[in-house]
């Protein structure tokens, strides 16, 4: 019960937080809609006024003189009503579209805060889900429903003090519906929400099979997987379809049970009234403008179950947003311990250690134990294991994309505990390029220059040369500007790797990570692109991962993983000799011939 009660103050708090910047609109769009609805209360008074005036029979009344004055009056209230709805629905919007401006700009920069443990724990298709659709229907909710439940309101009570004016019996009796109206939309409420959540639900597996078939086209493609996909699209779909087919069902119920309900309320009103007519108790302006004020009653408050229907939706949407708002971000990293090290002189070491660090991405499924090593400033090391043995992890700890537990070691650089030093300055401090290389679907320039967009043609170039990509990029149509992705040119496995290099030489970081990051490279380009990198890796710290031993024996210390401990560590000649692990995987990835040639 408290819970319900914090949930609903928690709805109200976000919905008043998000129509900041449009409250103006809000208030407008309420005042002028409650306007429109007394001037369309007038309306039945008017008519009153006049068939009682003509079938008085009383030749020297005002009106029945007078008609055109009527007819003049009902014009004129129509057109001020039409007015003010025009005001309120243009309000509305304005109101409606800020709302969803806010949120979506809010939601879009939480979402790019929350840690990769979070996305790795939800489907990127109920994600785009809830920051689309679920903000759609909160727009709704605000523009309609909100807005229509203040204008009922005020049109319930301005007709029944009209109505209780005119005739109190005929009035209770219209009264005495209005609770069965509202109980049975209700509980048609309660209902409607529940299968809301599951329709909502398999919306989001649908469009994420969808969205991973779009993104994984080609090893759907190359497995001859069309079949099982089609297979697994149809069974989301089913029960897609299933699930709206029986919403459509209570709502048809739902709108049935509605009719019948309305239709005796208007038989009750008409047979009373006609017998507080022939009574007497009423005259018969009073019975038409009383059965106009019921039959404009009859709308509102059975929309009311529509509303709250339309509400319960908006409410499951509340949930599915509310729930990524409260996802906690990525902790920034300790401000104050910053400013305390101001002076510290080791602040601009870039000497990385870690000790005794243990990791799991699973609770009981270390994939990294006890993992010590040091890299000096400047000092290139290299990471070789076999696949799964906790390399990429390493350096994701490093630029903490992913958060190492208390009590499970530590990981240092300049001798500042990573966790202190606040989240933009370390990954502005750690330039990585990772295994499977992301590209905007943008050119080829902006994709250099993601890490400094003002940097100048020459700049991008220069780093592009480096990765040895430049010739390359010169040779495609619009060299640079050649736009990547979907409306532009398909990169190779290579090319993609080798752009992302450029990317991170650009940015200049003081410590660099390449992640198998020429893998997809020719040995020859491999060895092209080290040599040509030798003069910037002297003034960086660089961790570098691969497969291939030929790509690490250069660095000044290598670490073998092995299941997430450190088999062995040392240099090129150290590990030869130890006639260990290293040197087996070193021999079978060389022929005695290379061996001679790069020893020699
Ligand atoms: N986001 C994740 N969630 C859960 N487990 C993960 C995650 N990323 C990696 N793992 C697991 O952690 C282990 C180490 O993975 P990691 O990517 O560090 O290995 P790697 O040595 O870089 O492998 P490769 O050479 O194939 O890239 C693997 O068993 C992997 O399945």
């Amino acid at each position: 019960m408290k819970k319900a009660k914090k949930s609903k103050y928690r709805k109200a708090r976000l919905i008043f937080r998000y129509l900041q910047g449009s409250k103006v609109f809000f208030t407008l769009a309420v005042a002028a809609s409650l306007i429109s609805t007394i001037l369309n209360a007038l309306t039945p008074q008017i008519f009153r006024f006049s068939i009682d005036g003509v079938l008085s029979g009383d030749e020297g009344s005002f009106f029945s003189e007078r008609l055109w004055i009527l007819a003049l009056l009902i014009a004129a209230v129509a057109v001020m009503s039409g007015i003010f709805t025009y005001i309120s629905r243009i309000n509305t919007a304005k109101a409606g579209e800020n709302f969803a401006k806010n949120l979506r700009d809010t939601l879009f920069v939480h979402v790019q805060k929350l840690p990769m443990k979070w996305h790795d724990k939800h489907q990127t298709g109920d994600m785009i889900q809830r920051c689309t659709s679920d903000v759609e229907v909160l727009r709704g909710f605000v523009v309609t429903q909100l807005l229509e439940v203040f204008r009922t309101a005020f049109l319930v009570i301005t007709s029944f003090v009209m109505m209780l004016s005119m005739n109190v019996k005929l009035s209770c009796i219209v009264m005495l519906f209005v609770p069965v109206v509202v109980v049975y939309s209700t509980v048609f409420y309660k209902l409607i929400a529940k299968r809301f959540t599951t329709a909502d639900e398999a919306e989001g597996e649908l469009s994420t099979v969808v969205q991973e078939n779009a993104t994984g086209v080609r090893v759907v493609r190359a497995f001859g997987r069309e079949q099982f996909e089609m297979e697994r699209f149809d069974e989301k779909n089913d029960i897609f379809a299933r699930l709206w087919i029986r919403l459509g069902t209570l709502s048809g119920l739902y709108w049935g049970i509605g009719d019948l309900i309305t239709g005796l309320q208007v038989i009750a009103v008409i047979i009373f009234g006609v017998m507080e007519a022939v009574n007497g108790a009423i005259s018969v302006g009073e019975f038409i403008a009383f059965a106009a004020y019921n039959s404009s009653l009859v709308w509102p408050i059975r929309g009311l179950g529509r509303i709250l229907s339309d509400m319960s939706k908006a409410g499951v949407s509340f949930e599915r947003v509310d729930y990524i708002i409260r996802a906690q971000e990525e902790a920034y990293g300790k401000k104050d311990a910053k400013s305390e090290n101001e002076e510290d002189a080791s602040r601009k070491k870039y000497d990385i250690s870690f000790t005794n660090v243990s990791f799991a991405y699973e609770k009981g499924k270390e994939v990294l134990r006890d993992v010590s090593f040091t890299v000096p400033e400047g000092r290139t090391f290299g990471i070789l294991g076999g696949t799964g043995s906790g390399k990429s992890t390493v350096v994701q700890l490093l630029s903490r994309l992913y958060e190492l537990e208390d009590r499970k070691g530590g990981i240092y650089i300049g001798g500042r505990e990573i966790r202190e030093i606040p989240l933009e300055e370390l990954r502005r401090s750690v330039g990585m390029v990772l295994q499977e290389p992301f590209l905007y679907s943008r050119t080829i320039r902006e994709n250099i220059a993601a890490s400094v967009p003002d940097a100048s043609i020459e700049e991008i170039r220069c780093a592009a040369r480096i990765a040895c990509i430049d010739d390359a990029i010169m040779n495609f149509p619009d060299g640079y500007e050649t736009l990547v992705g979907e409306r532009g040119v398909t990169l190779s496995g290579g090319q993609r790797q080798r752009v992302s290099i450029a990317r991170m030489l650009l940015q200049k970081a003081p410590i660099m990570v390449f992640d198998d990051s020429l893998s997809a490279v020719d040995s020859e380009t491999d060895f092209n692109i080290r040599q040509a990198l030798k003069e910037q890796m002297k003034q960086a710290t660089v961790i570098l991962i691969s497969h291939r031993v030929t790509s690490l024996m250069g660095a000044d210390k290598i670490m073998v993983l092995n299941r997430g401990r450190i088999e062995e560590c040392g240099t090129h000649r150290e590990l030869i000799q130890k006639n260990g692990i290293y040197r087996r995987i070193y021999e079978i990835q060389m022929s005695r011939d290379d061996r001679e040639t790069m020893e020699g």
